[in-house]
C-alpha cells in the first residue's frame, strides 16, 4: 500500500470549483526491458554494446473524464486494463507521458497492497510515516496516531515489525492510515480484496461516512457488486482506452456483456 498527498503540482485550490478531478487526454506509456528469446550472440552483441531491448507499454490512450464534487466513481476492467495506472496518474505518483490530470484537493491513496510501508518498522511506526507522508504536520499526526492504531484492531500485533503480519493486516493499517487523514479526494484500489468479512463491513461503513465529507471517491475493484453499492458513477477501461462512462448499473452491465462476448469470441476463434 502506498500513502501520499498529490504532488503540489497537480494540486490546485479547492476554492468553489465544482470539479474534484479532470482528466484530459491522458496517455501514460511505460518503458521497460523486454526479452523475446534472445540467442547468446545476440545477448552478447548487445551487451558489448550496453544495449538493451526496450518495450512500450500503452498503459492509458487518450482517455478524458471529469469528476465532479460528491461523486464516487468506481473504475472497472479487465486485468491489465489500466485501472490502476489511471489512480497513480490521478494521485500524481505517475507522471502523464501526454495530456493533463488536475486535481482539486489533497488526495489519499491506498495502492497495491504491500508497497509504501516500511516492513521492518511497527504498524504504529509506520501509521506515523503515512500520516507524515500525507502531508499532516507532526502534531496532527501524534494527535490521530492514536486513533490511527485502535481502529485496526490489531491489539498488541500493532506495535510489532509489520514483516509479521499477514496480509490482510497489513491492509488494515494501510486502510485506516488513508481514511483518517481526512482527505478530499479518496482513492481505493482493491484494498478491501484481501480483507476478512469483519473488517470489510467496518471499512464500507468508513467509506460511506467519508463519501459524505469528501469531495470525491475512487474505487477500483473486481468486485463489482460493491462499485454497484458504494458508487454513483462508473467507468470502464479495456486495454488503456475509456469504454464507458455512466451509471454503474449501465456500465457493469455492458462489461458483463463484453466479457461474455469476448469469451465466446475467443472460443469461436480457437475453433
Ligand atoms: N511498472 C510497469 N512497467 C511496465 N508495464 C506496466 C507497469 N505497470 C503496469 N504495466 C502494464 O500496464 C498495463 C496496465 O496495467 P494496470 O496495472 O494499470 O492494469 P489494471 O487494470 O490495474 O490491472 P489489474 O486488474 O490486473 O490490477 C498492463 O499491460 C501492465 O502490464
Amino acid at each position: 500500500m502506498i500513502l501520499l498527498s498529490v504532488s503540489p503540482d497537480l494540486e490546485t485550490e479547492t476554492g468553489t470549483s465544482p470539479y474534484a478531478v479532470r482528466v484530459e487526454d491522458l496517455s501514460i506509456t511505460y518503458r521497460t526491458t523486454f526479452e523475446r528469446k534472445p540467442t547468446l550472440k545476440q545477448a552478447i552483441v548487445r551487451l558489448g554494446r550496453g544495449e538493451r531491448a526496450v518495450r512500450e507499454v500503452h498503459a492509458l490512450k487518450n482517455v478524458s473524464f471529469d469528476v465532479r464534487v460528491g461523486t464516487s466513481m468506481g473504475i472497472i476492467g479487465s486485468n491489465g486494463a489500466g485501472k490502476s495506472t489511471l489512480m497513480r496518474a490521478m494521485a500524481g505518483i505517475l507522471p502523464p507521458t501526454a495530456g493533463n490530470v488536475e486535481v482539486w484537493g489533497k488526495a489519499s491513496t491506498l495502492l497495491a497492497l504491500g508497497v509504501g510501508f516500511n516492513k521492518s518498522l511497527s504498524g504504529r511506526e509506520n501509521i506515523v510515516l503515512g500520516g507524515l507522508a500525507s502531508g499532516l504536520s507532526r502534531r496532527e499526526v501524534e494527535e490521530r496516531a492514536d486513533e490511527v492504531a485502535e481502529w485496526t484492531e490489531l491489539g498488541d500485533f500493532i506495535d510489532m515489525p509489520m514483516n509479521t503480519y499477514s496480509s490482510g493486516m497489513s491492509a488494515r493499517v494501510g486502510f485506516s492510515v488513508a481514511v483518517h487523514m481526512k482527505p478530499d479526494i479518496l482513492m481505493i484500489d482493491e484494498a478491501l480484496s484481501t480483507g476478512d468479512a469483519h473488517f470489510r463491513e467496518k471499512a464500507n461503513a468508513k467509506m460511506s461516512e467519508l463519501r459524505e465529507s469528501a469531495r470525491a471517491m475512487f474505487l477500483v475493484s473486481h468486485g463489482l457488486g460493491s462499485i454497484g453499492e458504494m458508487c454513483n458513477d462508473c467507468i470502464w477501461l479495456d486495454k488503456g482506452r475509456l469504454m464507458m462512462r455512466g451509471a454503474p448499473e449501465e456500465v457493469i452491465e455492458a462489461y458483463m456483456t463484453h466479457v461474455k462476448v469476448k469469451k465466446s469470441a475467443t472460443t469461436t476463434e480457437d475453433i
